[in-house]
């Protein structure tokens, strides 16, 4: 049986020394840090991102500047809400959750964040920054994955990574983010062929693909790393809702050597790094 690799646990240590950290820097600094959060809509993996990330800031003493708009909000509005924030001294980072719905323009929001309150990397210039391997303000939720194989001490120099899904929020700087640390990485999504096959190379397996429980044991290698990405949220046969990842975690666990759960897995180091970024932005306003 896998041995799991508790995202929980290692969020809660990182979180309560975040915590004593920004009690320090508010000493100090007079003022906690802030983060602001736009959501538009009501997409499920979205909501449990949002109602975790506030417990989170309230325990951790960062102020959160929640905005929830319905699915009708208009780009411009978006567009002034976003220089608002941009211009308030009190907020350290800007999030806006993805994905949007269609008729918003994503990408020309990112681009107006400023660079500096980008909590979740996604600016050009921390995209760019992160592809060049300098520091930068780096998404949560591959800087999560990243810390999750530093905490379970798996090697990565020289081993086959294979990352399924090449979306900009996950897939693509994830797969940097292994390539930095030397894995010899492969990136498989909807168009590749013989899916399977590469995925049952690969020592270091990171599913980010929003497909219910799609990775079964016979696509993973034995003894292979498994990081589970993937929140979706299904109803069972008896009609109760819940919480799975992209991989079988039953059939998995019996081959892989390490393994991430849903719930309880990379959900909660998303909502640190989060944080993190939060505080490094705060800090960095302060600090030269
Ligand atoms: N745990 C967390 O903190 C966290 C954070 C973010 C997202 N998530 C979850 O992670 C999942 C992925 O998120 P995302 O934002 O990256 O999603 P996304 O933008 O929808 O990207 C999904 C990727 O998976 C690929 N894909 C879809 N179906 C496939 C298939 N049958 N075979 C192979 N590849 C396939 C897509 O390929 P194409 O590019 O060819 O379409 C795409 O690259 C979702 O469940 C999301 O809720 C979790
Ligand atoms: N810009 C952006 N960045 C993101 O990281 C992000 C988005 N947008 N949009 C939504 C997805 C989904 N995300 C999530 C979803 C759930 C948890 C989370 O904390 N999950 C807990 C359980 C939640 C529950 O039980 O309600 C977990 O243990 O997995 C975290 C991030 C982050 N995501």
């Amino acid at each position: 049986m896998a041995v799991i690799i508790d995202g929980k646990a290692l969020a809660k240590k990182m979180q309560s020394a975040i915590a004593a950290e920004v009690a320090q820097l508010q000493a100090k600094y007079g003022r906690p840090p802030g983060l602001a959060v736009l959501m538009v809509g009501d997409n499920p993996a979205s909501a449990a991102y949002v109602k975790n990330k506030e417990t989170a800031c309230l325990r951790a003493g960062i102020t959160s500047f929640g905005k929830h708009f319905p699915a009708s909000v208009t780009q411009s509005e978006l567009e002034q809400v976003i220089d608002q924030l941009n211009a308030d001294d009190r907020v350290d980072g800007i999030l806006i959750q993805l994905p949007l719905p269609e008729n918003l323009d994503a990408i020309a929001l990112l681009n107006r964040l400023a660079p500096e309150k980008d909590a979740d990397g996604l600016h050009p210039n921390n995209l760019g920054k992160l592809v060049r391997g300098e520091d930068g303000l780096r998404s949560c939720t591959p800087a999560g994955v990243m810390e999750l194989l530093a905490e379970a001490k798996i090697d990565i120099a020289g081993k086959n990574a294979v990352v399924i899904g090449r979306s900009i929020l996950v897939g693509k700087p994830v797969a940097l983010m292994l390539l930095e640390k030397n894995a010899t990485v492969t990136i498989v999504h909807s168009r590749t062929k013989n899916l399977a096959e590469i995925t049952s190379k690969a020592d270091i397996l990171i599913a980010a693909i929003g497909r219910p429980e799609m990775i079964t044991a016979d696509m993973v290698k034995p003894d292979a790393v498994v990081i589970d990405v993937g929140i979706n949220r299904v109803t069972d046969d008896a009609g109760k809702s819940r919480l799975v990842g992209d991989v079988d975690y039953a059939g998995v666990s019996a081959v892989a050597s390490h393994i991430t759960p849903v719930p309880g897995g990379v959900g909660p180091m998303t909502v640190t790094m989060l944080l993190h970024n939060t505080v490094c932005s705060y800090r960095r306003k302060f600090i030269q």
